[in-house]
């Protein structure tokens, strides 16, 4: 993938049903939009092709390399020869299951696997009753690529609120984060856009957040409003809670340039900030 500077990107919020295929299918449609518009990385929601119900991962779980899913993924990178952050599906590997972001290249090679990291293990007196680890497995490392020109980490969701795992991708030289995620609507309207934005401010690189649309009648209610962020803070593009397919272009020029003026990385006081 080459850059030049600028990168045209594409994030497809779909509504995700109990259909493995039909919403592999709506992907399809959804990828096949976004390279239409000329969108080099195009990036799905986290699992995007299971409701997200921790009972329901084992059942849609896939293997590498044969799932279904896993094979569309690829295909579809290669059709349109583009870089494809395939969200996340859960994935089965011997016993385990993760929650795992499959990334493809413009052959359809797999050019990065991201296992989350940090599961989404909680108790929110109003409502957000949600327990992760009941069927998953966590990852156990941070996700850094270079595509082409281009350096990104991938992580999942949860993994956003963690300010020291975007440090540590920013410090591998990532460029670009990028959080396929599924907030809800307890967590969603109260802080996922805080947390897009401020991890971008405080590492002075793009964020994308993919999310799933959302879906009637689904016992999880996605937030939607996917987004993009630049390293200013300022929002590049953002969805509704419905179906969309957004585009955007990121210039890194605009990244060297608020790294310059403003040179908080390089005014780092690491003896100051140990526990
Ligand atoms: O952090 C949150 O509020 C939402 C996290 C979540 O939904 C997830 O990790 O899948």
């Amino acid at each position: 993938m080459s850059t030049g500077e600028k990168l045209k990107i594409g994030i497809c919020q779909l509504a995700v049903r109990n259909d493995k295929s039909l919403n592999m299918d709506q992907a399809d449609a959804m990828i096949s939009q976004a390279a239409g518009q000329g969108c080099r990385l195009v990036i799905l929601p986290e699992m995007f092709n299971c409701p997200y119900q921790s009972e329901l991962f084992p059942e849609y779980a896939e293997t590498w390399p044969d799932g279904p899913t896993i094979r569309r993924l690829a295909a579809a990178a290669a059709k349109h020869r583009i870089t494809l952050v395939g969200g996340s599906i859960p994935e089965r590997e011997h016993e385990k299951i993760f929650n795992t972001s499959f990334v493809f290249g413009e052959q359809g090679n797999l050019v990065a696997r991201h296992r989350k990291v940090h599961l989404f293990d909680v108790d929110i007196k109003d409502g957000t009753v949600f327990q992760e680890s009941k069927t998953l497995t966590a990852g156990d490392q941070a996700t850094v690529v270079t595509v082409g020109d281009l350096t990104f980490g991938v992580a999942i969701c949860y993994d956003i609120r963690f300010q020291a795992f975007a440090r540590t991708m920013m410090l591998q030289g990532a460029k670009l984060l990028i959080y396929p995620a599924a907030f809800g609507p307890v967590t969603g309207p109260a802080h996922w856009e805080l947390l897009m934005r401020s991890r971008a401010i405080d590492n002075q690189v793009f964020i994308v957040g993919a999310a799933p649309a959302k879906t009637p009648g689904a016992e999880y209610q996605a937030y939607g409003h996917s987004m993009a962020v630049d390293p200013w803070g300022n929002i590049l593009v953002r969805a509704e809670e419905d179906e969309a397919v957004l585009s955007c272009e990121l210039d890194f020029s605009f990244l060297e340039k608020v790294r310059s003026e403003l040179p908080i990385l390089q005014h780092w006081r690491d003896e100051f900030y140990k526990e």
